[in-house]
């Protein structure tokens, strides 16, 4: 730690000295990073360059009831490179700006920083700049995340085709449901301190800690990414940050099709079962209009599927058939259970329209 209280240049020089070795910023292709007026980098022949952006900010994605501050660094910088993955490629450098009101403590900024490093470093991404500033209300973090991906193979929203099925790289609603727990609770700060990866269990709500898990520490699914777009016969990708429904719908729109949910084929993971059956709540909305799940879903042609799930295996991932792509007007159904079909209505977490 530098000084108590923040300082716009001695944040900048205590970045510039660097949490990211210079081997593993030159292993990334980085020629100039922190510290100049802007990065230089360098790019691969026959790839195209990924861009992307993402704002986290006070009482809309996170309250000191529902993150610690390593977490929210953490997620910012996860949901960023999520969208990353959203597109087949491969996640390569980051910048990041802070926005915090002036009385905001150094040892708070140190605490993110480090949830941003340690979802840089777990994806080889070398941050190589980013911007500080002060704010008159609350703490934004957004982070731009720029990749690689080899040219015209990204996986585009654009791409389902009629036939194909729809996946889904894994369980979905159970950050929806953390965060209603951690609304409701919250989560005292001694019982889970910054340097436990690990929530703590709560002896009334067993399992609560996965869903705690789901929302404070996302995993982008960069592996199950790759291994799509290398795979040849993934059409459209999408990740989950507004739920389910939404990105079902995204995907409609974008591709002018029709898609089928199919109730009975999507997982429902045992902690949010009970959490949703503790709390009479359909687990189902969770999974459709919750959102934050990050993980990936799209779609592909239906002969691959059993092959692609079998490779997913090999990889130690998983990979859920949950629809099917159909070639009717745009829209996304769900076929219940109970052998009724229903129109999933188009929504999910929208910042100018909640509630
Ligand atoms: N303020 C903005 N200016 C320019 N483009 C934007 C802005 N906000 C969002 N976009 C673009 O709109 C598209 C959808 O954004 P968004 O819904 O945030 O995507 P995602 O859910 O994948 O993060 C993206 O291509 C994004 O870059
Ligand atoms: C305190 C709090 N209230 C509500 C939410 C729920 N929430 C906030 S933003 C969001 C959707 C994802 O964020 P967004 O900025 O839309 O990401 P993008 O779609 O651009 O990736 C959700 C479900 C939350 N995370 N924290
Ligand atoms: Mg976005
Ligand atoms: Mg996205
Ligand atoms: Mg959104």
């Amino acid at each position: 730690m530098l000084v108590s209280s923040i300082d716009e240049f001695a944040l900048i020089q205590w970045l510039t000295d660097g949490k990211q070795s210079r081997d593993f910023q030159q292993a990334g292709g980085v020629a100039a990073g922190i510290g100049d007026d802007a990065a230089v980098v360098n790019i691969q022949p026959g790839f195209q360059l990924v861009m992307t952006c993402d704002t986290m900010t006070e009482k809309i994605h996170f309250t000191p009831m529902t993150m610690r501050d390593q977490d929210i660094g953490y997620k910012a910088m996860a949901s960023a490179i999520s969208d990353i993955a959203a597109m087949g490629a491969v996640p390569k450098f980051a910048l990041v700006a802070v926005s915090c009101p002036p009385g905001t403590g150094l040892p708070r900024l140190e605490e993110m920083y480090q949830g941003l490093y340690d979802c840089a470093n777990r994806w080889n991404v070398v941050i190589v700049g980013g911007d500080t500033t002060s704010s008159s209300a609350g703490i934004t973090i957004t982070v731009t995340v720029i990749g690689e991906v080899e040219h015209g193979k990204a996986l585009l929203r654009s791409a389902a085709q009629p036939g194909d099925v729809l996946f889904a790289t894994g369980t979905l609603g159970s950050s929806a449901a953390g965060l209603d727990y951690l609304l409701q609770r919250g989560l005292p700060a001694e019982l889970w301190p910054a340097d436990n990866l690990r929530p703590p269990a709560d002896p009334d709500r067993p399992g609560i800690e996965s869903l705690i898990q789901a929302h404070c520490r996302p995993e982008p699914r960069i592996d199950a990414g790759r291994l799509l777009q290398q795979s040849g016969v993934c059409h459209a990708l999408n990740d989950v940050s507004d739920g389910l429904a939404s990105e079902a719908w995204e995907i409609s729109e974008a591709s002018g099709v029709g898609i089928d949910l199919i109730e009975d084929r999507i997982p429902i993971a045992e902690e949010l079962m009970s959490y949703a059956l503790a709390n009479e709540k359909d687990p189902l909305d969770y999974i459709l209009f919750g959102g934050e799940d990050y993980q990936l879903i799209g779609t592909m042609q239906a002969e691959h599927a059993i092959s692609m799930q079998m490779k997913f295996r090999e990889a130690g991932l998983v990979l859920y058939i949950i629809g099917y792509v159909n070639a009717e007007a745009e829209g996304v159904r769900l076929v219940q259970s109970s052998g009724y079909v229903v129109p999933v209505d188009k929504k999910g977490y929208n910042h100018f329209r909640k509630g």
